[in-house]
C-alpha cells in the first residue's frame, strides 16, 4: 500500500505557493537574458534523448522545491514498492508490474511469493515462435496460403498502445505483412477493414484482458462470422484466430483453441499492456527482435527512473513541472506535439495512459481531493497543429504547457523537408517563450507606408505576450529502442504525478457506470413501446432514435 499524504499539507507545498507568488509575474525572457547558462542548467540527456526544460516558468529554486515535494510524499518508497511487486493498486488489490514485462536483465520479481519472470519469459518465447512462423511464411491459412494480413481487434489499452507503436515504427514493418486495427463497435470500422483483407490470408488477434468487453466481443464475433462464411467450417477457426487475454474460460467459450491463447496477468493494467502479449500485433508488424528492442529501451528508462536523482530524472522532472502548472498556475490541459508524422497516434495513446490513470477526484484515503489532479491531454503532430490550434496557444487566454518531440534523423530523408520540420519545432518553442513586444511590432511596420495612427490600431493584435511554457524532447531517431524509452518515460511521469496527487493511478472505476447503463439501454432500443423509465432527456433520445429508425 502507498501511504496517504495530502500534498497540500506538506511544507514544500506551502513554500511552492509562496514561491509562485514571488515568481509568476516574471517573464522567462528575463531569466534567459540574465543567465546565458540557462539551457545547460535546465537540460538532461538520457542516452539519445535530450530533455530541454529551460523554456519553463521555473528557477533553480522551483526545481529544488518540487524535489522537496517529491521527497515529502515519499516518491522513492512508492517507486521501490512498484518495482518490487507490492499491491499498490489497492482498490483492486493488485501489483503494478508493467516493468516486469520488459525486464530482460536477470533478476526476480515476486507477486504473492511467486517469481513472475519465468512466466513472462515463457510467453515471450511463445510470441517469438509464433511470429517467426508468421514471418518465414510457415503460418498458413485454411487453404494453405501464407498469412499476410494481421487484424488486431481490441479497444482502449488493447488497441491504443499496439496501434500507436505500429504506426510509429512503420519503417520497421516486416515485408509482406499488413497490419490492421479494429476497435470501435461502430460497424463501419470492421466493415472497412474486412473490405481490405482476404479470409484465406488473414489472422485475427482478439486482444482483451477481460475478454468480456462489449466492443471487442461484438467485433470478434462479426469477424468470426465473416470468416466462417468463406471457410465454411469451425475447424479452420484455429488457423485464423488467436486470443490475448487473462481470461481462459471466456477465450474457450468464444471458440478459440487454448493453444492459440497468449496469456498475461492481472498485474498488467490495460493501458500499460503493450509490453505484454497484447503487443503480439506489434511483434507481427515489426518482428520479434524489434519488439524486444522496444522492451529494452523501456527497461533502460525504468532503470534511469529508479536510480537517477530527481534533478537528472526525465520522468520525474516532467511530472514535477506538470504539477507546477497544474496546481499552481492552474493550467487545465497539457499538449503533446510530436514533430513526427509517424507519431500521430501518440497523443491519443497518452490520453488513455494519463487521463484513465490520473483522472480521479478521490484521494487514497477515500476523501474527495481539494486540489486539481490529472490534466486534459491532447495534441496533434506538428506542423499540422500549427495551422489548426497554435493560434490559441500563442494568443489565447489559457496557459497550455506543451511537450514538443522530434527526431534529429528523419526516417524518410527528402530534400530539406526535415530541416523545415525541425526549424518549425524550434521556432515555435522560441516564439512561445519570447513572444513579440509592442515596440518590436511597431518596428516591423517601419517601411509599411502606414500612418502612425493605422499602426497603433493594428499593433495590439500582432503582439505576442510569450512566457508560454514548453518542454523540448529531442532524440536521435525514432527507433524501437528509443520509442520504448519515450513511452516508459511518460508512463513513469504519470506514476509520479499520481503519487504526488495521492490518488490511485492504476484502477479505472470511472469507466464502469457508462458501461452498465449502455447494457440497460441496449434492449430498449428495439420494440415499439415508448421508453419512460429514464430521465426525460434519455427517454427523449431513445424514443427519437426509434422514431428516426422506423421512418
Ligand atoms: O482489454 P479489455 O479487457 O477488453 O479492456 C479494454 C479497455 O477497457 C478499459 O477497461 C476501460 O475503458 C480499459 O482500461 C482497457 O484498456
Amino acid at each position: 500500500m502507498l501511504p496517504t499524504i495530502n500534498p497540500t499539507k506538506t511544507k514544500a507545498w506551502k513554500k511552492l505557493t509562496d514561491h509562485f507568488q514571488a515568481t509568476h509575474q516574471t517573464h522567462m525572457k528575463e531569466w534567459f537574458d540574465q543567465d546565458p547558462d540557462r539551457f545547460d542548467k535546465f537540460k538532461v540527456q538520457f542516452e539519445d534523448i535530450l530533455l530541454d526544460y529551460s523554456k519553463n516558468r521555473i528557477t533553480e529554486e522551483t526545481i529544488d522545491l518540487l524535489a522537496e515535494l517529491a521527497d515529502e510524499v515519499r516518491l522513492d518508497e512508492a517507486k521501490q514498492k512498484m518495482f518490487a511487486g507490492a499491491a499498490i493498486n489497492a482498490t483492486e488489490n493488485r501489483s503494478v508490474l508493467h516493468v516486469a514485462l520488459r525486464k530482460h536483465s536477470p533478476g526476480t520479481i515476486e507477486v504473492n511469493g511467486k517469481d513472475v519472470m519465468p512466466d513472462v519469459h515463457r510467453v515471450l518465447g511463445r510470441i517469438k515462435d509464433f511470429t517467426t512462423k508468421l514471418h518465414d511464411g510457415t503460418l498458413k491459412g485454411y487453404t494453405g496460403k501464407a498469412i499476410q494480413h494481421v487484424v488486431n481487434i481490441g479497444i482502449g489499452g488493447s488497441d491504443l498502445g499496439p496501434f500507436m507503436v505500429t504506426e510509429c515504427l512503420t519503417p520497421y514493418q516486416v515485408d509482406g505483412i499488413q497490419s490492421h486495427f479494429v476497435s470501435n463497435v461502430d460497424s463501419s470500422h470492421i466493415v472497412n477493414v474486412l473490405k481490405k483483407v482476404d479470409p484465406e490470408t488473414t489472422l485475427f488477434i482478439i486482444s482483451s484482458k477481460t475478454f468480456t468487453t462489449q466492443e471487442t466481443m461484438t467485433n470478434a464475433l462479426s469477424a468470426k462470422k465473416w470468416f466462417l462464411k468463406a471457410a465454411g467450417d469451425e475447424k479452420f477457426v484455429k488457423d485464423h484466430f488467436i486470443a490475448i487475454s487473462t481470461n481462459k474460460e471466456a477465450v474457450a467459450d468464444f471458440g478459440i483453441d487454448l493453444n492459440n491463447m497468449f496469456e498475461f496477468w492481472d498485474w498488467v493494467g490495460g493501458r500499460y499492456s503493450l509490453w505484454s502479449a497484447i503487443g503480439m500485433s506489434i511483434a507481427c508488424a515489426i518482428g520479434y527482435d524489434n519488439f524486444v528492442a522496444l522492451h529494452k529501451g523501456a527497461e533502460a528508462m525504468d532503470q534511469h527512473f529508479l536510480n537517477a536523482p530527481t534533478k537528472e530524472n526525465l520522468p520525474t522532472l516532467l511530472a514535477l513541472i506538470g504539477i507546477w502548472y497544474n496546481n499552481f498556475y492552474k493550467a487545465e490541459t497539457q499538449a503533446i506535439l510530436p514533430y513526427d508524422q509517424y507519431m500521430h497516434a501518440f497523443a491519443p495513446y497518452l490520453q488513455q495512459g494519463d487521463m484513465e490513470s490520473n483522472g480521479k477526484y478521490v484521494a487514497r484515503d477515500g476523501e474527495k481531493v481539494t486540489y486539481e489532479t490529472g490534466p486534459i491531454i491532447w495534441g496533434e503532430p506538428g506542423t499540422n497543429g500549427q495551422h489548426a490550434f497554435y493560434q490559441l496557444i500563442h494568443q489565447g487566454t489559457k496557459l497550455i504547457p506543451c511537450d514538443f518531440l522530434a527526431a534529429a534523423q528523419s526516417q524518410n530523408p527528402l530534400d530539406d523537408h526535415h530541416e523545415k520540420l525541425i526549424a518549425n519545432f524550434f521556432a515555435q518553442t522560441e516564439a512561445l517563450m519570447k513572444g513579440k513586444t509592442y515596440d518590436e511590432v511597431v518596428a516591423e511596420f517601419a517601411n509599411s507606408g502606414l500612418s502612425d495612427e493605422e499602426i497603433a490600431k493594428l499593433a495590439p493584435f500582432k503582439v505576442f505576450e510569450g512566457n508560454r511554457p514548453t518542454n523540448s524532447i529531442l532524440f536521435k531517431k525514432l527507433t524501437p529502442y528509443t520509442l520504448g524509452a519515450l513511452i516508459a518515460m511518460y508512463e513513469h511521469k504519470i506514476f509520479v504525478q499520481g503519487v504526488v496527487w495521492n490518488i490511485y493511478s492504476f484502477d479505472q472505476w470511472g469507466v464502469e457506470l457508462g458501461k452498465q447503463l449502455a447494457k440497460q439501454i441496449l434492449p430498449k432500443l428495439s420494440g415499439d413501446e415508448d421508453v419512460t423509465d429514464h430521465d426525460a432527456s434519455t427517454n427523449g433520445l431513445i424514443n427519437a432514435y426509434k422514431a428516426f429508425k422506423k421512418s
